[in-house]
């Protein structure tokens, strides 16, 4: 079965390699909005959006994955920093404290148009910080098309002092919890 990823991260791409899967990348250019307010409800309804927008446009019979990465501050959601200002803001707001950080995923498969949606959360904490770290942190240009303005996989390793739960999350596909959907849902396998 034909696999595509409905995603633009670089990321995602390479988890997936990383596995050794055969699959296809379409971005779905979809605009990044909803009117869910509850962060799981959130990231599962844009992963959908990206996802059907893909499996909608397809011809030929595949499973279509889509993900969507936030970062949550008690109830403040921060998505990705436009410029150095909303960075350092972000940045600011996250340091000596914990965060979660919610992926939500979606996969349609085309012929029938079945489709799961589930999420998973992280909670991470961030090194209190000084303005001059922040400022170098951003000077490294990795935060700006991240959620929260950081890069766990990057020099963000530095500025964290601890996660709970899946890191894969983080990075923005929690690839544990997504062969789990596609075994037991589509039977899709790779172990
Ligand atoms: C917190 C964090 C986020 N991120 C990334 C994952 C996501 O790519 C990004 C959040 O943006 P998303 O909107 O989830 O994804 P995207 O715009 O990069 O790609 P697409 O919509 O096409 O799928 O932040 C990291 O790479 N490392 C981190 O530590």
């Amino acid at each position: 079965m034909k696999i595509v990823l409905a995603s633009k991260s670089p990321r995602r791409r390479e988890l997936l390699s990383n596995l050794g899967l055969d699959f296809e990348v379409i971005e779905s250019n979809v605009e990044e909005f909803s009117n869910e307010k509850h962060p799981s409800r959130y990231v599962m309804d844009l992963s959908f959006n990206k996802a059907m927008l893909v499996a909608k446009k397809l011809k030929e019979e595949a499973i279509v994955i889509g993900a969507d990465t936030i970062v949550v501050i008690e109830d403040k959601v921060l998505g990705k920093p436009k410029d150095r200002d909303e960075a350092y803001i972000m940045l600011k707001s996250l340091q000596g404290r914990v965060h979660t950080v919610y992926t939500g995923i979606t996969i349609v498969r085309t012929k029938d148009f079945k489709y799961v949606s589930d999420f998973e959360e992280t909670k991470v904490w961030i090194k209190k910080l000084q303005d001059e770290e922040i400022f170098n942190y951003i000077d490294t240009g990795e935060c700006y098309d991240k959620a929260g303005a950081y890069a766990i996989q990057g020099f963000g390793a530095l500025i964290v002092e601890k996660i709970v739960g899946d890191y894969f999350n983080v990075v923005g596909l929690p690839i544990s919890k997504l062969f789990d959907i596609l075994k037991r849902e589509f039977d899709v396998r790779l172990l």
